[in-house]
């Protein structure tokens, strides 16, 4: 079933010195369950495009329909690569934080962060304030707080740009590993190819000036049965590699002529 669905989204930006088009006539459908990337060239629009889907810019033509529904603000959760946790708040705090906005903390939602925390591996620290904590752990808690508000859909900004190689990709792996056993529908913004190849169903290669979807990538099922890890490990991964770099490397070529 589509879940998200974008329809000839176009978005320009006015200012004194102008407008510019940030985006032209995007249009797309993601099935619930889904994990899809965009991966573009600085100033594609995919920072654009991910506004306009989390509804904090309204575009300027075009609609986005969320369950063939006009996209509403709840149930959208984020994973960027700030992991904007509160200093003085512990770990489990701070994924209690959407409860307590609510003014719903009950006994059962503290049994969820807890049982989330030990999914995801920081149940050792759940007394721990974010300073205490490694990067990728801090990304463990942002993302176990975002799942805690139980999103249909998750938007991730670059959420492991920040991180050190080695920690980026046991993160790919358990950040995989938990959206398909919470069965989220999820759209990430990355500048790595190969991290878009192993973590999704779908790569959009977005154009920019203005941003449009030069080419989408279907990535093989087999591989999807994988982990992110052992995708990169695969010789059809190389392939599909080669194939998005050299549609890149062209679409940069042609931007500079
Ligand atoms: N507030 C704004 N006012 C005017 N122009 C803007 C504004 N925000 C973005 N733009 C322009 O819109 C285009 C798309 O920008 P956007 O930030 O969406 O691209 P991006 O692909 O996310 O870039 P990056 O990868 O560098 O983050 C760019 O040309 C940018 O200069």
């Amino acid at each position: 079933m589509t879940f998200l669905s974008l329809n000839h989204i176009t978005h320009q930006y006015f200012s004194k010195q102008g407008f510019t088009k940030a985006i032209e006539d995007v249009s797309l459908s993601i099935e619930e369950g889904q994990f899809v990337s965009f991966l573009g060239p600085s100033g594609c629009g995919k920072t654009t495009l991910l506004s306009i889907i989390a509804g904090l810019l309204t575009p300027t033509e075009g609609t986005v329909t969320i369950q063939q529904q006009p996209r509403s603000q709840t149930n959208i959760g984020y994973m960027l690569q700030q992991d904007y946790l509160f200093p003085w708040k512990t770990i489990q705090e701070n994924v209690l934080l959407g409860p307590h906005i609510q003014g719903n903390i009950t006994e059962m939602k503290k049994e969820k962060a807890i049982q989330i925390l030990e999914e995801i591996g920081l149940e050792s620290v759940v007394k721990s304030y974010p300073s205490q904590l490694s990067g990728g752990m801090r990304q463990r808690a942002a993302l176990a707080r975002t799942l805690m508000t139980d999103p249909k859909l998750l938007l991730l900004d670059e959420p492991f740009s920040a991180l050190d190689y080695q920690t980026k990709l046991k993160l790919e792996n358990l950040v995989s590993q938990m959206l398909k056993q919470y069965r989220k529908t999820s759209l990430l913004v990355t500048h790595d190819i190969g991290e878009a190849i192993a973590m999704s169903d779908t790569v959009y290669v977005l154009k920019a000036r203005p941003g449009r979807i030069a080419k989408t990538f279907q990535v093989p099922g087999h591989l999807r049965t994988l982990t992110p890890f052992e995708t990169r490990q695969h010789a059809d991964f190389n392939d599909l590699f080669q194939t998005i770099w050299k549609e890149l490397d062209q679409l940069e070529t042609e931007s500079i002529n």
